[in-house]
């Protein structure tokens, strides 16, 4: 019969390698069936199996060494089985590299309709047609399965912040129940002998005593890494922060800590230097898409008027392109006619700004001198756009 998901080419198991820390900072390699990924890492993201107006060799040409892809929206359309069958996520987008995918229970809380979430699952109705659609800890990692994903998440329920202590604590310890069941799928599966990595997702809100609670339940449980979700949910920046200087110092230490959703190049500075190896976050692609640059001496807005007659690029010291060879004059042009060009050409720049912050860092650790990296970077961003 014909070959459905794509089986890897090794069954390698899957592997993480600390290789340099500088205080919290770390620096490391995980190997999964498609390749290595080089931490610290942003991780663009590919919703719809696709990282928006880009090409997959653009994204490869820039560093990644993965993007994401999303249960949420390709269990709707065009389903997993019809992925599945076409031979997996992979093959289906043309990434021949790694692919990590989000377990949708995110996404279901932020974007369906009506939903109901009860101990075995969530029902809900699609964003698209209104459909009825149910989600448990065992359909999402079939599903993941069934896309060829590379590293798989748990399914968890992530809440909005501020709540209440007693809302945390239901929430955490539910995604701890969930954890469970998710990682005995992902063995019925044969995950961990195809070199897929299962990730179990830490909750507990902005309370320190439920954030070490379910960082170290978590970490009884043998994951192939172990993500930090709750955040970024309209917390400030201060909180976020210090709940990462209380949660990444419970968690295991040989395994990678992925940081859901963030962030902006601060939020990731910032985050590194207090433990975590992962990021992804859909910021440069949709800032890109609004007219938004980042450079290496801060953000630059496109539509501003003041960009009308600049004859200057964004940055023409930088490799890409898109910053390196088209003026600021015609950027405003191509955003304020909403011109295609425009979109394309500003994501591309601020991916490749992204990569190119990453492979600082990453440099940075390897040569001992990350304390000074982030505060020569700091200086760089506060000096504005010159
Ligand atoms: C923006 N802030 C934020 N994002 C969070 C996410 C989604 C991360 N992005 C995944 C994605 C994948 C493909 C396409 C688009 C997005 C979370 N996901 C889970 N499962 N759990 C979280 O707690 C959680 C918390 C988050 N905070």
């Amino acid at each position: 019969s014909e070959k459905t998901t794509e089986q890897a080419a090794t069954t390698k198991p899957f592997s993480f390698k600390l290789l340099k820390t500088e205080g919290m900072a770390r620096r490391g390699e995980i190997t999964t069936p498609h390749g290595k990924v080089r931490t610290p890492a942003f991780m663009p993201v590919g919703t719809q199996a696709t990282v928006k107006a880009m090409y997959p060799q653009q994204v490869r040409d820039l560093g990644a060494d993965v993007v994401l892809g999303n249960t949420y929206h390709l269990m709707l359309r065009p389903t997993a089985e019809r992925i599945a069958k076409l031979g997996g996520l992979h093959k289906f987008m043309g990434w021949d590299h790694t692919i990590l995918t989000d377990s949708g229970g995110f996404q279901v809380m932020s974007l369906s309709g009506l939903r109901k979430m009860t101990e075995e699952g969530v029902t809900f109705s699609s964003h698209h047609d209104g459909s009825k659609h149910f989600m448990s800890p065992e359909r999402s990692v079939e599903i993941q399965g069934l896309l060829g994903s590379d590293i798989q998440m748990q399914l968890d329920e992530c809440i909005a912040l501020p709540a209440e202590r007693s809302e945390v604590e239901r929430a955490m310890q539910l995604s701890l129940r969930w954890a469970e069941r998710s990682r005995n799928q992902f063995e019925s599966m044969g995950g961990p002998q195809k070199g897929q990595g299962l990730y179990g997702i830490v909750q507990g809100g902005d309370v320190p005593d439920l954030r070490i609670e379910s960082a170290q339940r978590l970490g009884e449980l043998p994951m192939e890494g172990y993500s930090v979700g709750g955040l970024a949910v309209g917390e400030p920046q201060a909180v976020m922060l210090k709940m990462l200087e209380i949660t990444t110092p419970a968690m295991p230490n040989d395994k990678p800590r992925y940081l859901m959703g963030v962030g902006t190049p601060e939020d990731i500075l910032e985050s590194v230097a207090r433990g975590i190896d992962q990021f992804d976050c859909v910021m440069p692609t949709r800032a890109g898409r609004h007219g938004l640059a980042y450079t290496r001496f801060g953000k630059v807005n496109l539509k501003n008027a003041r960009h009308s007659e600049d004859p200057r690029p964004l940055d023409e010291e930088s490799q890409c392109e898109a910053a390196s060879k088209y003026s600021r004059a015609y950027l405003h042009h191509l955003v304020r006619v909403n011109e295609g060009l425009g979109a394309m050409l500003l994501t591309w720049n601020n991916l490749a700004y992204y990569q190119y912050l990453m492979q600082g860092i990453r440099d940075a650790i390897d040569e001992g001198r990350f304390e000074e990296f982030r505060q020569q970077t700091k200086e760089d961003w506060a000096r504005g756009d010159l």
